[in-house]
């Protein structure tokens, strides 16, 4: 299958909520209303699940759709303001969407794991979002447990890594078996983008979470000088982190499960996009053990701890440092 209209359905979607969440900037300061595992969501985050799922279940009616987000907090009375203002960001894609459209796109994005499903983070790296810092729109199509599609919307990230204060704003996509590319958000050619190489030394960094409860920054630092990375990390929210080992601007990301939360379990919309462009560009993708990510076991990444993205020439390296380094390491 060449996965074409897929592709093209994901890349709407994505382009369509990246803009979305460009405008909220623009007009308002978003509030963070809290939920009940205590992270953040924003009005952004509502009007992005609604217009994503509303492209692809137009596109694939009977395709099960997994979003981070649900309606239940917008559908109480008390917030039938940030309902409106959800609803007002959603027209400026969808100029006909109600408020009683938008819960119900949103909760379209509750459907359950099937065979074929996609799976969608709305706003990765909220926290980024709030901070004006990084955060990603990502989508992905999944087949029995095998991403197949797809597409990461950067609206912050510098086209060229190397060149923060210029252009910003990437689409990363990729198709099983097709390679992965990018593009500016505002339009253009894709480029082919792969890995770096053993032999490019200057590519040899590190790209971890901003945030020190998502990961172990002092485990992550000391895996990665292990491995001969002496520059100390690029810290960056959200799944950008994919982009910039995908691209080649780092050779490795590391996500050790954080002392302070050693039980977590990553979510699939977290990573299946990621995992997929930075296959199809070169790279490799696996636990911190060394096993394949599963996508096929609910929500969460049940079957895995930590997450290990690299170029593929270091990750044998990576994962034999963990062997000696985890036992004694994580908890502490
Ligand atoms: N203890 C944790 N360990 C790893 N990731 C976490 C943890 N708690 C939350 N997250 C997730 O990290 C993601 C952001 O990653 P990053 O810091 O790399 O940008 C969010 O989607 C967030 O999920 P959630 O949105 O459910 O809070
Ligand atoms: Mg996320």
């Amino acid at each position: 299958m060449s996965y074409e209209s897929e592709k093209q359905v994901a890349i709407q979607a994505a382009l369509a909520a990246a803009r979305l969440c460009q405008r909220v900037h623009q007009e308002i300061v978003p509030q963070a209303i809290e939920k009940n595992d205590r992270s953040p969501v924003t009005v952004a985050d509502f009007g992005s699940q609604a217009v994503i799922c509303h492209t692809i279940a137009a596109a694939f009616p009977n395709d099960p759709i997994v979003g981070e987000e649900d309606a239940a907090v917008l559908r109480q009375p008390d917030m039938a303001t940030c309902l409106q203002q959800v609803t007002h960001y959603v027209q400026s894609e969808i100029p006909d969407a109600t408020p009683e459209a938008v819960v119900s796109w949103i909760d379209r994005g509750n459907g359950g794991i099937g065979s074929r499903y996609w799976t969608l983070d709305p706003i990765d790296g909220t926290k980024g979002f709030l901070r004006q810092d990084q955060y990603a729109v990502a989508i992905a199509l999944i087949e029995n447990s095998d991403v197949k599609v797809g597409v990461l919307a950067c609206p912050a990230l510098p086209i060229d890594l190397s060149q923060p204060t210029q252009d910003h704003g990437v689409l990363f996509v990729a198709v099983r078996g097709q390679g992965a590319a990018m593009m500016p958000l505002q339009g253009g050619e894709p480029k082919p983008i792969h890995v770096s190489t053993a032999e490019q030394a200057d590519r040899l960094r590190f790209v971890e979470s901003v945030e020190s409860g998502h990961g172990n920054h002092d485990l992550q630092d000391a895996v990665a000088k292990a491995v001969g990375i002496q520059a100390s990390s690029i810290r960056m929210d959200s799944q950008a982190k994919y982009g910039a080992v995908a691209q080649g601007e780092a050779a490795l990301y590391l996500r050790l499960p954080s002392p302070k939360s050693p039980n977590y379990r990553e979510k699939i919309w977290d990573h299946a996009a990621g995992v997929l462009i930075v296959e199809e560009a070169g790279g490799k993708v696996t636990d911190m053990h060394g096993a394949p990510l599963k996508f096929s076991l609910g929500s969460t990444l049940e079957a895995n701890q930590g997450v290990v993205v690299s170029n593929g020439s270091i990750h044998e390296g990576v994962l034999q440092v963990l062997r000696e380094q985890l036992t004694t390491s994580i908890g502490r």
